[in-house]
């Protein structure tokens, strides 16, 4: 695992707002090809990290590299091309249009592209686009590319997003809290789609308060404290009870006395 490519390294970003230090000196990696969980209790830090390697809010200092080379992140649009894609919890998808059309929003094939911003939208192409993404992406047996957004249920919507960042070749997924608010089964199908993205080569970097789906799916798990990194482990390296004791900052021999909170 350490002889892959790194896809992003962080070292000692930091992020304040006001006189709240929300990032302090956090360092962390991710590698290619690797679903990573990032964990830690409430205010720990999580957000603000993956909102400014997102572009939507730049850290105050630090270093970036994507791919081993130094990068500035200051926009959205500077994150999508070092090839980083987020689906932020509302998922940003827009709920009155066609799965086709948020599957390639802002960025369909129109014709006459000479015409700029007044180019007519090209939707034989589009839905034909669309179609084939969701075969490979291996949902197209459920969802049509012409259904509204909007009569799919949360893990369908999830899907659709990914499959979005997917389309667009990012390089890294981050997904922030991709569970939440859904049933069971629907949980399911999304942390199936997370290993599916990651065998087609992608790498995720996911917030989770879920501790059992960091043992599902991840590679690998950061943990969060304080507005740092306070550890990483290898999943295969480590127990469920450690990694509460990691978020809590608590021994585990202490943790274990009261059972653990899971
Ligand atoms: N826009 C903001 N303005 C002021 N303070 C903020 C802002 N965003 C985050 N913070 C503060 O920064 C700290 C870290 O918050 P952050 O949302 O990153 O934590 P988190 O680990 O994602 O927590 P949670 O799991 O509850 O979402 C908190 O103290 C929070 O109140």
């Amino acid at each position: 695992m350490n002889e892959a490519q790194e896809i992003l390294r962080l070292d000692r970003v930091r992020k304040s707002f006001g006189n709240v230090h929300a990032l302090r000196n956090a360092s962390m990696v991710v590698r290619e090809g690797e679903v990573v969980a990032l964990l830690g209790d409430n205010g720990a830090g999580k957000s603000t990290l993956i909102k400014a390697i997102s572009g939507v809010h730049p850290f105050d200092g630090g270093e970036i590299r994507v791919r081993g080379e130094k990068a500035e992140i200051r926009t959205a649009r500077d994150a999508m091309d070092l090839g980083i894609e987020t689906i932020h919890q509302d998922t940003s998808l827009a709920p009155d249009l066609s799965i086709a059309r948020n599957l390639f929003l802002g960025r369909e094939p129109v014709k006459m592209p000479w015409l700029g911003v007044f180019a007519p939208l090209d939707f034989g192409a589009l839905n034909q686009a669309a179609t084939t993404l969701l075969k490979r992406v291996g949902i197209s047996k459920k969802l049509d590319a012409d259904v509204l957004v909007n009569t799919l249920s949360g893990g369908e919507r999830q899907s659709i997003a990914i499959s979005r960042a997917m389309q667009f070749a990012a390089k890294l997924i981050i997904l922030d809290e991709p569970t939440n608010n859904l049933g069971v089964e629907e949980t399911h199908g999304v942390l199936r789609f997370v290993r599916d993205v990651k065998a087609a080569g992608h790498s995720v970097l996911f917030i989770t308060h879920n501790i059992h789906h960091v043992f599902q799916v991840a590679d690998r798990l950061v943990v969060m404290r304080r507005g740092e990194v306070v550890a990483e482990r290898a999943v295969a390296d480590t127990d469920l009870l450690s990694v509460e004791a990691l978020i809590m900052g608590v021994d585990v021999a202490d943790l274990a006395q009261d059972g653990g909170a899971h």
